[in-house]
């Protein structure tokens, strides 16, 4: 029986939580994971709902969003556990905009339920309330980068106050967000490329944004299947591929055993289609493929975050099959 059809039948509800700091990416890959698996399966929402205090009483008293006590963790938990007996629930909304607390809204489960935000696995009772644990951590450079482009673009903020911002949160960030990592199965470590642009696109004025991609994931004793990257050698002895490179080691990490998988540059399509495939296969109906939501036109090539992506939610698959067979 194929995966999609096993839940469904198994009337079980899967909590995925994504952690990391604000502008880390949290949201790309959850939409990633949302369209590739579909979303009549997988519904998401933000942590950013469960703040106790809203921005005023905050600026009141002094404290940042990133402090446990300005969340609901009780209430998240109450919640993640109503959903995963299947039934809905009345959840706050924050608004970004104003900085308000709004709500409430209904919020019906599905076979699959992203939760992103700052502190998902914080507190054990949360940790027991999720299947699957991510922590995203891209690199200071990467996330201001990040940051500031939604930031200043997306919600309207003034640059030097999204930069004022980030400094100020950043001890609160080191205590009450980035400890999650001892806990997540899978950290995604995100930095920029070391593999220079090429001077065509130099000269051109649009050399593509490339990043390093480090997959830190706990060794699996049940793994699905094999799947093969395939490298085209031919092409590569007559340098009409584009530049990539793929690491692997075993290392520990935080005493756990773990596989650190390291990515950089651009990975030819052809690469990824056997695991593309049996995505498919496996799940039993057809995924797209990533680049089809890519914001950029990558011609026949994936980069590091978007193979991520896939390695992400093979990773993901694994762990749910295992508990669901
Ligand atoms: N994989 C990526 N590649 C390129 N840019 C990205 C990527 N992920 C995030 N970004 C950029 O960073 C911004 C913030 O990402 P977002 O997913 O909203 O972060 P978060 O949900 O963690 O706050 C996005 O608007 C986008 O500009
Ligand atoms: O840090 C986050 C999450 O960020 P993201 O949604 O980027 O993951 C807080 O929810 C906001 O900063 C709220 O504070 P304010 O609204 O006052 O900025």
């Amino acid at each position: 029986m194929r995966l999609l059809e096993k839940i469904r039948e198994s009337g079980r509800v899967f909590v995925v939580a994504v952690a990391g700091d604000s502008g880390s990416g949290k949201t790309t890959f959850t939409r990633g994971i949302r369209r590739l698996l579909g979303e009549d399966v997988v519904s998401t929402f933000s942590m950013d709902d469960y703040h106790s205090l809203d921005r005023r009483q905050r600026k009141t008293l002094g404290i940042t969003p990133l402090r446990p006590e300005a969340n609901r963790f009780d209430l998240l938990a109450e919640h993640l556990a109503m959903l995963r007996r299947g039934l809905a629930i009345e959840k706050p909304v924050y608004d970004h905009t104003t900085g308000e607390i709004r709500g409430p809204v209904i919020f019906k489960p599905s076979p699959v339920i992203i939760v992103e935000g700052l502190h998902p696995f914080y507190t054990e009772e949360l940790r027991k309330l999720s299947d699957f644990k991510i922590f995203v951590d891209p690199s200071r450079a990467v996330k201001r980068r990040w940051k500031l482009r939604r930031d200043v673009g997306e919600r309207g903020y003034a640059p030097e106050d999204v930069m004022r911002e980030i400094l100020e949160r950043e001890p609160d960030y080191k205590l009450y967000v980035d400890v999650q990592k001892v806990y997540a199965e899978m950290v995604i470590k995100i930095q920029d490329s070391r593999i220079p642009p090429e001077w065509t696109e130099i000269a051109r004025g649009s050399a593509r944004e490339k990043y390093s991609v480090r997959i830190i994931q706990q060794i699996l004793d049940h793994p699905l299947d094999e799947v093969d990257l395939t490298i085209d050698l031919s092409r590569i002895m007559r340098l009409t591929e584009r530049e990539f490179s793929i690491e692997f080691q075993r290392d520990d990490y935080y005493g756990k055993r773990v596989g650190v998988m390291t990515l950089d540059g651009e990975f030819p399509l052809t690469m990824i289609k056997d695991l593309e495939r049996k995505l498919c296969d496996f799940l039993g109906r057809d995924v797209p493929s990533v680049t089809e939501g890519c914001q950029e036109d990558h011609g026949s090539y994936v980069n590091a975050t978007e193979m991520t992506q896939l390695i992400l939610i093979w990773r993901f698959l694994e762990k749910i099959a295992n508990l669901a067979w």
